[in-house]
């Protein structure tokens, strides 16, 4: 028996520790029926991963509801990001907009990101209100730099939000087992996954859409990467082999400029860019047939001194589903 004490969540993951699944599933369900807002959070979190319940958005959504209601902060934020980005229901920026200023004035974290946001010069939408212009630095590849796309705040923000989203970019060995180093990519990474995409980052994003001339949808999470000196992404292609929705464009984001190396190079054009902090580089990787443009290779030189964090966002040819990994990955 698990001490009086323990939470009912406590409780409810060593009930599916031990397999006894309904039993966990029923602890959870009463108690989030009678308000406990941790109970309604982990049956929240249940029904956006789809175990051990079915995954269920718009339902995700109520008990967010009823637990931001009673106070839980962490579900407040969820509810914003999935309100905000269409997640259960059609993308609502005005709706998520009200919900983080209620969720502001009661959590440090909402209102740093209300404050973030109220910066923005924004459409109701979330789309800027102000035209976005670039340089062009190479026609093949199709390169262009936006000077200060974002700001040296909004790169801070990105940067702290993804830091529990670093993952070693490792893959295990499959002949020995062990965690050997990633063949093309020695930085530590990680994606935003929709639940985690907050106001500031879906308005950057939907800034990306602008400047790409794409629709938000199109989007892959965005994917923040973290170099530290001898650490590198070597030369490679960003489009993926035999998928049909193809990544036709890719957008970097300097999040950092406190080091040295770590250029952008893409050889075909004999094209070094020097990272500074809120630039943003657009790329094509397709020609206008849709095959893989051989140009629009290119590399993350290694970090000499100091960290290099960058935000990358892959753009497909056709909206992609962040709820269902098996459609990006075709
Ligand atoms: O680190 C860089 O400058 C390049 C990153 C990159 O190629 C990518 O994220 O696809
Ligand atoms: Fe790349």
């Amino acid at each position: 028996m698990p001490a009086p004490h323990d939470s009912i969540i406590t409780r409810a993951n060593s009930l599916l520790a031990g397999g006894r699944v309904h039993d966990a599933i029923a602890l959870a369900t009463r108690a989030a029926q009678a308000g406990d807002p941790d109970a309604l959070m982990q049956v929240a979190i249940w029904r956006l991963s789809g175990h051990p319940l079915p995954r269920d958005l718009p339902e995700a959504r109520r008990l967010l509801r009823r637990a931001a209601e009673a106070g839980h902060a962490d579900a407040a934020l969820t509810e914003v990001a999935l309100v905000g980005n269409g997640s259960g229901g059609a993308p609502d920026w005005p709706g998520a907009l009200a919900l983080l200023r209620s969720a502001a004035r009661r959590d440090a974290t909402a209102a740093a990101h209300l404050a973030l946001v109220e910066a923005m010069a924004l459409r109701p939408d979330g789309a800027p209100s102000t035209l976005l212009s670039g340089d062009r630095l190479s026609t093949s590849p199709d390169v262009t730099r936006f000077r200060q796309f974002c700001t040296p705040a909004e790169c801070a923000h990105v940067a702290s939000a993804a830091q529990h989203l670093l993952a070693p970019s490792a893959v295990v060995d499959p002949r020995t087992g062990r965690l050997t180093e990633h063949p093309v990519r020695t930085s530590d990474g990680g994606v935003f996954p929709p639940t985690r995409e907050d106001l500031v980052l879906q308005a950057i994003n939907r800034r990306i859409a602008l400047a790409t001339n794409t629709a938000v949808a199109q989007g892959e999470g965005l994917v923040v990467l973290r170099y530290r000196p001898g650490q590198q992404f070597r030369l490679h292609h960003d489009c993926l082999p035999g998928v049909r929705n193809q990544r036709i464009r890719t957008v970097l984001i300097y999040l950092t400029d406190e080091f040295t190396g770590g250029e952008t190079q893409f050889p075909a054009a004999s094209l070094t860019v020097r990272p500074q902090v809120g630039d943003a580089v657009l790329f094509t990787n397709t020609l206008s047939d849709g095959r893989p443009d051989p140009s629009a290779t290119h590399a993350g030189l290694p970090v000499s001194t100091g960290t290099k964090w960058l935000a990358t966002r892959w753009i497909r040819a056709n909206p992609v589903d962040p709820w269902n990994a098996a459609q990006t990955a075709s």
